[in-house]
């Protein structure tokens, strides 16, 4: 389960709240067998919540919200690969769909993004998923698939099965518009079957696919019962320690 903060919480506001994850996962004993816990919060709170993490030993995971295309250099505002893996960061959300839209970031750029993470032994979590006008039109699995297939082009079988990718129906982002468990099941395993065709069946029960778009404690069961979907990537919920504790412990909420 990722908590993707966007552009949400300073440093000290980041400390407060994977403090409190970390004592609602506690309180609740929450199996980490059952769901790995991740937060992605902006690069300024990287620092500060690998010193808590480090610090306290905590079993909260973290990762950023982009990373450079480049090694370093002349490349003004851009964070690096070796710089996030430096800080900690187990996983790196590359081709978010807010990216994707706000600059302009195609297959090709997610494709970059995600093999410099990978080199610097971090995960990536891949992000795909169509636009209103392409669910209308029916077209959802087949866009989505050509997204997964530009963002892994060259990808090894090995790489592919280690890596996260993330079906994010855009209509459903911070909408309240939340997909059916059986839509986001529908491209959920699209996707893993276009990975056994494509890259074999190891890498295809390998691979983690996870589902993003409004949810929520209260809907989480519904959408981790469906055979192909391995977890969750939350964007609003997971400001709130109590909710995304709730999402985190997605085997003891009800489903509805
Ligand atoms: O990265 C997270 C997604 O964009 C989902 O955001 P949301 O849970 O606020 O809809």
């Amino acid at each position: 389960m990722a908590g993707n903060w966007k552009m949400n919480l300073n440093h000290q506001e980041a400390v407060v709240l994977v403090q409190k994850l970390a004592w609602t996962l506690d309180d609740k004993r929450h199996d980490f067998a059952k769901a790995e816990v991740v937060v992605v919060p902006p690069f300024t709170d990287l620092r500060s919540v690998q010193t808590l993490v480090d610090g306290d030993r905590l079993r909260i995971r973290y990762g950023a919200q982009d990373v450079s295309v480049h090694d370093s250099g002349a490349h003004t505002g851009e964070i690096s690969a070796a710089m996030l893996a430096k800080l900690g960061c187990s996983y790196v959300v590359v081709g978010h769909s807010e990216r994707r839209a706000d600059h302009g970031e195609d297959d090709a750029v997610v494709n970059a993004k995600a093999r410099v993470s990978v080199a610097a032994d971090m995960t990536p979590i891949v992000c795909v998923g169509e636009g209103l006008e392409v669910r209308r039109e029916g077209r959802q699995v087949e866009y989505t698939l050509a997204q997964v297939a530009g963002s892994l082009a060259g990808f090894t079988p090995e790489q592919v099965g280690a890596l996260v990718i993330a079906y994010e129906p855009v209509w459903a982002i911070g909408t309240g518009e939340v997909a059916t468990p059986e839509d986001a099941q529908e491209v959920c395993g699209a996707i893993r079957s276009w990975v056994a065709e494509t890259h074999g069946e190891e890498a295809s029960q390998a691979v983690r696919v996870l589902y993003g778009g409004s949810v929520k404690a209260a809907n989480v069961a519904g959408i981790m019962a469906q055979s192909d979907v391995d977890g969750a990537l939350v964007g609003g919920a997971s400001l709130e320690a109590d909710e995304f504790g709730g999402i985190c412990r997605f085997y003891e909420m009800p489903m509805i």
